[in-house]
């Protein structure tokens, strides 16, 4: 006798087990996919990330790009001298000077290796450091600095960027240069502060909190510039937030997220860099500037100015204008100006740099490929002038001097 079919959809013992079996499948597949998804960092529907990966710590980096000894001496007493000039202890005046923005680290070693040359000869009447700018602002899109991007293709290795612009900040200080960096991510700080001599707050981030305190904590004198709207105002409060004790979330060596408590910033100051409505560099803006920071407490604070962006309109013809004002107003006399901000390379003014468009190779050498810089031979003669004027302003003190009580009580 032949076994009768079973009837379509009759569960039989078989057909039964089959089922179990594939259920037990399906489950175990989308388990392991899920463990190998959470493994690989897979994007879900969920999240907006493509891909997530792990960095070395502050600490690893530090230990495969060491700070030595003579150069951490150099960031410690460039760090002091700097804030002696900012407190007015020192009637030097402050020079940042260098591009606008670090893309090539060998014409940046070529460019340090010119700069400590004027540094070491106008020593007694300038502290030159040089930008060495790693991290950019933008104001839309476009290019935003060696840590995010060292190859300049957009690729935005910043595991290579990281310890690129470390071997860069090392490079510039061994040639005898202290350094000069925006502070921007406050993730990017532990990999690079120690090798700082002095920091900036940007006028894109002078309102924000998190940046205020991130300055709170750092050990290098800060400087905070007005916003782009050319709100002097927002730059005091900053130095006001930055000087004062801050509890905030950092990461500590290894990478960990940690509660920080911090003083407050003692090296606080603010830097003139005008807006999109014109320069600030004129005698009235400081004495605003200075005024401002008076009633906020700040009673023996230098100002900086900065040559650059709104103060030249972002032409390198506006800085050499901007400078020759801030030499001449230190020439006549003008106790409350502290330094300068010059943006300067080996060519004069810039080129464009599209990640992914423009061909790396095609760019010039020693050119900027953010804002427009002074060539070296311009920069040359700025310093000179700002070297004479230091000199002028010195002279009329002792002049002055010479007529006191306490002059003649000591003759
Ligand atoms: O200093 C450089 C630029 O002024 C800053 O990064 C903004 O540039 P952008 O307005 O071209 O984006
Ligand atoms: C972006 C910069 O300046 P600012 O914040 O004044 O625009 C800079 O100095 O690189």
């Amino acid at each position: 006798m032949q076994p009768s079919m079973p009837a379509a959809g009759r569960r039989t013992p078989r057909n039964g087990s089959l089922c179990f079996s594939a259920s037990i499948g399906v489950i175990v597949v989308t388990a392991v996919l899920c463990l190998l998804g959470l493994y690989l960092n897979w994007p879900t529907a969920a999240s907006n990330t493509l891909r997530r990966e792990g960095l070395r710590s502050p600490k690893e980096m530090a230990r495969s790009f060491p700070l030595p000894f003579p150069l951490k001496n150099l960031v410690n007493t460039s760090r002091a001298e700097a804030a002696a000039i900012l407190q007015g202890q020192d009637d030097r005046l402050l020079v940042i000077v260098g591009p606008c923005s670090i893309h090539d680290p060998k014409a940046a070693r070529e460019y340090a290796h010119r700069l400590q040359v004027l540094r070491e000869e106008m020593k007694d009447d300038l502290l030159i450091m040089m930008r060495t700018y790693l991290e950019k602002p933008r104001t839309a899109k476009g290019w935003r600095g060696l840590i995010s991007d060292p190859t300049l293709t957009g690729g935005e290795d910043l595991a290579r960027g990281l310890a690129l612009g470390r071997r860069v900040l090392l490079d510039v200080l061994a040639a005898g240069l202290p350094t000069a960096v925006e502070f921007l991510d406050p993730l990017v700080a532990p990999y690079i502060e120690d090798v700082v001599a002095y920091g900036s707050i940007g006028a894109r981030t002078v309102e924000s909190p998190v940046h205020r305190q991130l300055a709170a904590s750092l050990t290098m004198p800060i400087g905070f510039k007005n916003s782009r709207s050319g709100d002097i105002q927002s730059a005091v409060n900053a130095a006001v937030a930055a000087s004062s004790p801050q509890k905030r979330l950092s990461t500590d060596p290894r990478g960990r997220v940690q509660i920080e408590q911090a003083i407050g910033n003692p090296d606080v100051h603010i830097i003139l860099r005008g807006s999109e409505d014109g320069p600030n560099f004129g005698e009235t803006f400081v004495a605003e500037a200075k005024e401002r920071l008076a009633q906020a407490g700040f009673r023996g604070s230098q100002i900086l100015i900065d040559c650059s962006h709104g103060n030249s309109g972002k032409k390198y013809e506006g800085e050499v204008v901007a400078c020759h004002s801030v030499a001449e107003q230190v020439s006549s006399g003008n106790p409350a100006i502290g330094g300068v901000l010059i943006e300067s390379f080996l060519v004069a003014g810039n080129q464009k740099l599209e990640p992914g468009v423009t061909k790396v190779e095609d760019l010039q050498y020693g050119c900027s490929v953010t804002d427009s810089c002074l060539d070296f031979n311009m920069t040359q003669e700025l310093l000179q002038d700002l070297r004479r004027s230091v000199l002028a302003r010195r002279a009329r003190v002792e002049e002055t001097w010479k007529g006191t009580p306490e002059a003649s009580a000591t003759t």
